[in-house]
């Protein structure tokens, strides 16, 4: 019979390991930096190990900002054979992104090479060359970039209305819902129906399933991590962390791809509604001239990176932000008026609202200050440069604390307090013109050419989101305040006791039309 290994024995196993590779590796192979080439300052380390030991934490971020303000904003870390800079101060993040844009465009090698998640198919993990150029430029052209979004808009009017809706069932039926749930899977309808072009997915329920490869992808995360930080080392001895887990998950996301994108290609033209993504990206896929020829993986593994990029970091978002309001009921108040003044009580907000809204617009850039979901950006030097008068050796690790970053006291007026003021133009004084000139200090979306280029649709995702919960709806919570306490969740910084409460219809209620409808629909009085 086989053997039975337990979660924790194996991680030990896997510990155990590490270690006695490290050693070897550490007396055979690894080459200490040279001393005299003025590295980075860095805290005491031990043999082997160097300074895992001091990272060792749930919260990553957090171990990261108590290292720098006990031995400042730019140091040299080394996790085994691994060397690390980690930046923790919007000045030396402007250096570094505006100087060395070019050479830190590349995240470093992928966990397991094969996988289409993760893998060296896949947008985010590409080096900065061909494939990535040509990529970003159809991303751009056909889904993220300004235009695009405006010809998927009734997409997202349609959504935000079944949004509504499942809220005010829920407002009917006194029953609780989990805001961080309930707009994860808002947006990734939203991003199935924006990459695929079809709503069929209601019928045999492939955007749930997608929705649950995405949930377990994220358990997987953390594993990912590791496996990414340690793939250098390990590789030399033939060993490759997690590779089963990992495939397992990429072999169902392509079996599920796989079938959507063969549908697709057998689509009569008459069945489609205008050209969806997909269909840009299988163009691109049969065009023997294309700048760049991609593969049927190319493809699998950038929905599968949307999927994923674009979910869970949104529901967070939204999750937190709504939190910060419902513990502020001033904040709630002047959002209220600002979208009763701007959208009236007889209709739903909507995205062309947005421009006139900026108290929301403030709000929820308030939100991602204060709770980044990605609170830790890694890249890589591809070669040796000088950052703030000192040395950074090629290959090394780039970790930026996003979180810290954010909180920096040097860039920010009272950093550890939710004040979405800060962000209204009428705030911003000249000094601050200048300080931001200088610092690189708003980076939720990362920066440079490898930032973020969902952004835009993100903000449009949370914002109507939270205003339309706040333009609709009371919220009832358990107790006097929403605990903020954090969590590592999968991917995303998540809330420690996620935020659950329950909407009662504002009264007189904006939308009343709507609400006797549901009442009818339900045989309630109304
Ligand atoms: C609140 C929501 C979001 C946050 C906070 C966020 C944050 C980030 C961050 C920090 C990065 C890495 C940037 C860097 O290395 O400088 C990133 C990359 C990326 N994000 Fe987002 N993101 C969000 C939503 C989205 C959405 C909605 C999409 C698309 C549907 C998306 C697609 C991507 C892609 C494709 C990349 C990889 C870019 C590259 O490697 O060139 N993200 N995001």
């Amino acid at each position: 019979m086989a053997p039975v290994i337990n979660v924790d024995f194996q991680n030990c196993f896997i510990f155990i390991l590490l270690c006695f590779f490290s050693i070897l590796y550490y007396f055979l192979l690894f080459k200490k930096p040279k001393l005299d080439c003025d590295l980075p300052p860095s805290p005491p380390s031990l043999p082997i190990i160097g300074h895992l030991h001091l990272l060792i934490s749930v919260l990553i971020h957090k171990s990261f900002q108590k290292l720098s303000s006990k031995y400042g904003p730019f140091l040299y870390l080394r996790i085994f054979n691994v060397p690390m800079v980690l930046v923790s101060s919007s000045s030396i993040a402007f250096e570094i992104f505006k100087t060395q844009d070019v050479n830190v465009s590349f995240r470093g090698l992928p966990p397991v090479g094969e996988s289409l998640l993760f893998g060296s198919s896949t947008f985010l993990m590409a080096p900065h060359g061909d494939y990535w150029k040509f990529m970003k430029k159809l991303t751009v052209t056909n889904l993220l970039g300004s235009q695009a979004l405006e010809r998927s808009r009734g997409i997202r009017a349609d959504e935000l209305e079944r949004f509504y809706k499942n809220l005010l069932d829920k407002a009917i039926k006194n029953e609780s819902v989990e805001i961080g749930n309930e707009a994860m899977y808002l947006s990734n309808n939203i991003i199935f129906k924006m990459l695929m072009g079809r709503s069929s997915w209601e019928e045999d329920d492939e955007a749930e399933r997608a929705r649950g490869l995405v949930i377990e992808s994220f358990a997987l995360f953390k594993k990912l991590f590791l496996a990414t930080l340690l793939r250098r080392p390990l590789e030399k001895f033939g060993i490759s962390l997690f590779k089963e887990e990992i495939m397992s998950v990429s072999r169902r996301f392509d079996e599920l791809l796989e079938r959507i994108l063969v549908e697709h290609e057998e689509e009569k033209p008459s069945e489609h509604q205008g050209s969806d993504m997909m269909d840009v990206l299988l163009d691109a896929f049969r065009d023997e001239n294309a700048e760049y020829k991609i593969t049927r993986n190319h493809i699998k593994s950038f929905f599968i990176e949307l999927f994923i990029a674009g979910t869970d970091s949104v529901g967070q978002t939204t999750q937190w932000t709504m939190a910060e309001i419902i513990n502020n009921p001033n904040i709630l108040e002047r959002l209220r008026d600002e979208i009763d003044s701007v959208v009236g009580t007889s209709r739903l907000i909507q995205e062309t609202d947005l421009p006139n809204l900026p108290y929301l617009q403030a709000v929820v850039k308030e939100g991602l200050r204060f709770h980044p979901p990605a609170p830790v950006l890694a890249r890589t030097f591809q070669e040796g440069c000088k950052i703030g008068g000192f040395y950074v050796p090629e290959k090394t690790t780039l970790i930026v604390n996003v979180y810290a970053v954010m909180r920096d006291p040097d860039s920010w007026e009272d950093p550890n307090e939710f004040k979405p003021e800060r962000f209204l133009a009428s705030s911003i004084s000249e000094q601050d013109e200048e300080r931001r000139e200088q610092t690189l200090k708003y980076i939720p979306f990362g920066s440079g050419r490898r930032g973020c280029p969902g952004a835009n649709l993100a903000y449009i995702f949370i914002e109507t989101a939270v205003g339309m919960m706040v333009q609709c709806f009371d919220w009832k919570i358990k107790g006097d305040k929403v605990n903020m306490e954090e969590v590592a969740g999968g991917m995303n910084l998540a809330m420690a006791h996620p935020l659950k409460c329950t909407p009662v219809p504002r009264a007189p209620n904006p939308l009343a039309s709507i609400l006797q409808q549901e009442m009818l629909r339900l045989n309630l009085d109304v």
